[in-house]
């Protein structure tokens, strides 16, 4: 922990995840940037602890906004450590005030994750529990993170027993690896118990990001490397694409400089821009992006069409659209951007059968991503599959009838759950005797290759966010 890591920024943490928790705000990285954004964080947190606070300093905002995504990560297991120490009844940490609750877990998460020593957190969660919460609050978070620090130190802290039938296993693994029983069972089914200790592990874990150099800015992958260079942020070169470059460390410093502002680069994965590489848009194409905001892979379609060609960019959420027109005049692109605020399912009048490419982002339930987003996990269900499978296919069933014969139909999630993946091109395929699937061959690397031809990408095995997709062609 930094040395200027203040009071001030340990209560912007707590309100944060108060509001992460109430469903108004999320804990990805990128939530983090811009004075603007500053101002109205420090608003809420006067709103929600009834008093004003200094403002934070910019510099410690990578340092809140890493916190709160591992305490998100963590929360099942620190709630399990904390409940635990409290020897009351199990259901007393639960109901306790949420702020108080939000401190316990930010005390434990550094005493347990960060290896804070003990004297710098207590005193600072006391100090902050009794400014933030009830009289006597501070009593109490002191007696239990100082019972948490003495299990860590005697190594005596409450672990969940890994035995029974695969249910209380995977209700244990799911603890000791804070995440929700039913996505261990499913991996554990799929992968098997190492596999997805290693897919818990990566989700655990503070991600890396990539930015794509924008050609259509007249920006190469050379000229951004000068500019990271310059601003001493660490980086490698992608090894999979050739515009793209992995951000070791920094990227707060990418977020400050202006480089995304004046659309020179823009935060991409390179899980997106291998199904970009797949689509494989060429001059003089006309592209519809059926799911396109905020605009990721729309902006690099339209960059690889070299001022030739028109990418349609549809999508249902208005506001999200809007992003990506603001974004498509920041990369130079804005000429070969139009964008159609409907539901896709329904048919785009004077469109039907006229599309070279189609590509088909669905939404899907972001398992692939989970280390980007610290609260997905908590946020998903084993009954949210059945509503977007639906949807899935209805949105699949309408973007075909874009594609003109001969031309090519990209289905992708940033999901690696094969009931959102596979399964739905086999019913697809089933469905709609017009289409082939195209098997891949060089577009991607080939132990990103499945069995059945389709682009997969786990991130423990891969290193990079886990994806889908499939090429699908309208036969002429
Ligand atoms: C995975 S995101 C797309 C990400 C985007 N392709 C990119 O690279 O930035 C899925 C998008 O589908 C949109 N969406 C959901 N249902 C839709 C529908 N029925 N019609 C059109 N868009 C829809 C959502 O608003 C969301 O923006």
């Amino acid at each position: 922990m930094k040395e200027n890591y203040s009071l001030v920024s340990l209560a912007v943490v707590v309100v944060r995840l108060m509001r992460i928790e109430m469903g108004g705000a999320f804990s990805d990285v990128l939530n983090g940037d811009g004075e603007d954004r500053l101002d109205k964080e420090m608003e809420y947190v006067k709103r929600t602890l009834g008093f004003s606070i200094p403002s934070l300093r910019p510099e410690n905002l990578k340092l809140v906004t890493e916190e709160v995504a591992g305490i998100v990560r963590w929360k099942k297991y620190l709630d399990y450590v904390i409940s635990n120490v409290y020897d009351k009844d199990q259901n007393e940490f639960e109901r306790m005030e949420p702020i108080l609750k939000q401190v316990l877990r930010l005390g434990s998460y550094e005493l347990l994750k960060l290896e804070v020593p003990a004297y710098a957190v207590v005193n600072e969660a006391v100090k902050l529990a009794n400014a933030a919460s009830r009289a006597g609050a501070g009593k109490l978070a002191n007696a239990l993170l100082r019972a948490v620090a003495s299990h860590k130190e005697k190594n005596t802290l409450p672990v969940p027993e890994v035995i029974g039938n695969l249910r209380s296993q995977a209700r244990a693994l799911g603890t000791i690896h804070s995440h929700p029983v039913w996505m261990v069972r499913r991996w554990t089914d799929r992968y098997g118990t190492e596999d997805t200790l290693k897919l818990m592990e990566w989700n655990n874990t503070r991600p890396f990001y990539a930015l794509r150099a924008n050609n259509a800015t007249g920006t190469s992958r050379d000229d951004l490397i000068e500019q990271l260079k310059k601003l001493e942020v660490s980086y490698v070169k992608s090894p999979l694409l050739e515009d793209f470059v992995r951000v070791t460390s920094g990227l707060q410093e990418v977020l400050r400089s202006g480089l995304i502002q004046q659309g020179r680069c823009t935060v991409q994965d390179e899980s997106g821009g291998l199904v970009v590489e797949l689509l494989d848009p060429q001059p003089g194409d006309l592209v519809i992006d059926c799911c396109a905001a905020p605009g990721g892979k729309s902006l690099y379609i339209a960059s690889r069409l070299k001022g030739k060609g028109k990418v349609i960019a549809v999508d249902i959420n208005k506001a999200r659209l809007q992003l990506l027109k603001d974004s498509a005049k920041k990369a130079g692109v804005s000429e070969q951007v139009s964008v159609y605020n409907v539901d896709a399912r329904d048919m785009i009048r004077g469109k039907t059968g006229l599309a070279d490419r189609v590509l088909l982002d669905a939404p899907c339930s972001g398992l692939g991503v989970l280390s980007k987003r610290a609260d997905l996990r908590w946020r998903r269900t084993l009954e949210s599959f059945e509503e977007l499978t639906k949807l899935q296919d209805e949105l699949l069933d309408g973007a075909c009838k874009m594609v003109r014969p001969g031309g090519v139909l990209v289905y992708s999630t940033c999901s690696i759950e094969p009931d959102e993946n596979i399964d739905r091109i086999t019913s697809f395929l089933a469905r709609n005797q017009n289409f082939i699937l195209e098997p891949l061959e060089r577009e991607v690397p080939r132990e990103m290759v499945s069995r059945e031809g389709c682009f997969y990408s786990l991130p423990y095995t891969h290193g990079i966010d886990g994806a889908f997709a499939a090429k699908l062609r309208h036969k002429a």
